[in-house]
Order: structure tokens, then C-alpha cells, then sequence
């Protein structure tokens, strides 16, 4: 289900500023995870924000394979965002009105919610709210997956689990992922490849690839992994 996802953005501005973008192009290839860094302001929830649909400010287009990107993709954002009055399985479904009560509660056992899909969010732990905003994105079935620093404020402990979480929901589903972070060990943990931007408008300044696959990667090659991108994010 996963495909290529193209992105070119011939111009993105804010008001009568400079523009944020001019002529900016990426490919994230089917079924793998870039990470995208760079300091703060750069442009990163931006470009995001333009995948997902959610900004449509702006001229250039948005592919997932050779379609124009129709449907809303699967976005986890840096806050879970759950409707309080809704059960944990009724948020999931509201992101995709053809999944079945067995279906949404099959994708919160995915992301280790089993038994919890009759809580409501104010019910839940922080991390268990978080989780659930990654069932709902997955619950979309586009392929790919957006998100913008899905474990900031977390504490170290549960970021770590959320990202084991996450490596093993790659591995079952190899979706085509695009990850915000600030966090050079999310990219060392999950990523194939990182792009780091830079200046105004935005540019690639550098693209590094993460030739270990994610399951072979031992405590030594995370850390040479993370120092590669320390000052950049
Ligand atoms: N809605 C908006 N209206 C006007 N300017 C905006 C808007 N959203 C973002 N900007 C500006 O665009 C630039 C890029 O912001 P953006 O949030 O995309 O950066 P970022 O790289 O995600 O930053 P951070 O890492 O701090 O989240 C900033 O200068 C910001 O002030």
C-alpha cells in the first residue's frame, strides 16, 4: 500500500513576508522513514503541515505515488489532540468512518492499548493518550504516516518506549514516514534516511543516509547514529 511520496513546493509564503519556500523538492521513497532536522523556526511543521493537507497556502504539488495526495494521510501531532468526550476507540475511528468497532480496537492492541478502547482520554495516562493518536493515524491506511515530534515532553523513559513502539509498527507496516523531530536520537532509532534544512527559503543542506537496518542497530551504531546529527536539530 505504501508508494513514494513527492513533494514540490514551487512557492510557500507567509502573508507578504519572504517566502519559507521557493522551488523546495523531496522524495520520500516507498515504505521508508526520513527524518527531517534543522533549528527552530526553519520551516519543518511547515512543510509538514503542507503534506498533511492541512495548508493548502501554497503553489506546487503533493504526490503519493503519481496521485495527487487526495486523502487526509495519517498525522500524529506533537500533542495527542483526542476528542475528551470520545472513547479511545471511538477516536481511532473517527479518522476513518469505514473501520469496523473490531478494526479500531485491533489497531489499539497494535500500539499495546489492548482492553482500553472504552476509556476515555482523561482516563488514560499521557503515553497511553499518545498512543492512541498513533492508532488513529494508522487507522487512515493512506501508507504514510506524519509526525511531528510525536514524543516531545515526554519523559526519557517513555519516549524510548514510544519509539520501540513505533520501530515495531514500521516493521509490521512499512509505511512511507516523515518524522519532525528535534531529538537526533529519534532519527538514530527510526529513520533511514535524515534530511537537515537550512536557511531562508529552506534548503536541503544535507542528506544522510542510515545504512543499518532499524532491527540491527546496536547500542554503538544508535550513538554514532545520534552524533552524526548533534547541532543539527
Ligand atoms: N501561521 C503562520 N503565520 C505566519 N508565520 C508563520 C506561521 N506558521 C509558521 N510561521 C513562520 O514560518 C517559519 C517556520 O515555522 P515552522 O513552525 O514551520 O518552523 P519549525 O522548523 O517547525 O520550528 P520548530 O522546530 O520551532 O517547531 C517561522 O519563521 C514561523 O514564524
Amino acid at each position: 500500500m505504501a508508494a513514494d511520496l513527492t513533494i514540490e513546493i514551487t512557492e510557500k509564503r507567509y502573508g507578504a513576508g519572504a517566502p519559507l519556500f521557493t522551488d523546495f523538492h523531496l522524495c520520500v521513497p516507498r515504505g521508508k522513514v526520513v527524518a527531517l532536522l534543522g533549528p527552530s523556526g526553519v520551516g519543518k511543521s511547515s512543510l509538514l503541515r503542507m503534506v498533511a493537507g492541512i495548508d493548502r497556502t501554497f503553489s506546487g504539488s503533493i504526490r503519493l505515488g503519481t496521485q495527487d495526495l487526495a486523502d487526509a494521510p495519517g498525522m500524529v501531532f506533537q500533542d495527542p489532540r483526542l476528542l475528551p468526550w470520545l472513547t479511545a476507540v471511538d477516536n481511532v475511528r473517527l479518522a476513518n468512518g469505514a473501520l469496523s468497532l473490531a478494526e479500531a480496537t485491533a489497531l489499539l492492541d497494535q500500539v499495546g492499548l489492548a482492553g482500553e478502547g472504552r476509556a476515555f482520554p482523561g482516563q488514560l495516562s499521557g503515553g497511553m493518550q499518545r498512543r492512541v493518536a498513533l492508532a488513529r493515524a494508522l487507522a487512515t491506511r493512506s501508507g504514510l504516516l506524519l509526525l511531528d515530534e510525536p514524543f516531545v515532553s515526554l519523559d526519557r523513559q517513555l519516549a524510548g518506549e514510544m519509539r520501540t513502539l513505533l520501530a515495531g509498527v514500521i516493521a509490521r507496516l512499512g509505511p512511507t514516514m516523515l518524522l519532525v523531530t528535534h531529538d537526533p536520537e529519534d532519527a538514530a532509532h527510526l529513520a533511514d534516511s535524515a534530511v537537515i534544512l537550512s536557511g531562508r527559503p529552506v534548503r536541503i543542506a544535507r542528506q544522510v543516509q542510515l545504512p543499518v537496518p532499524r532491527a540491527d542497530r546496536d547500542r554503538q551504531v544508535m550513538e554514532d547514529y545520534r552524533r552524526l546529527f548533534d547541532g543539527d536539530a
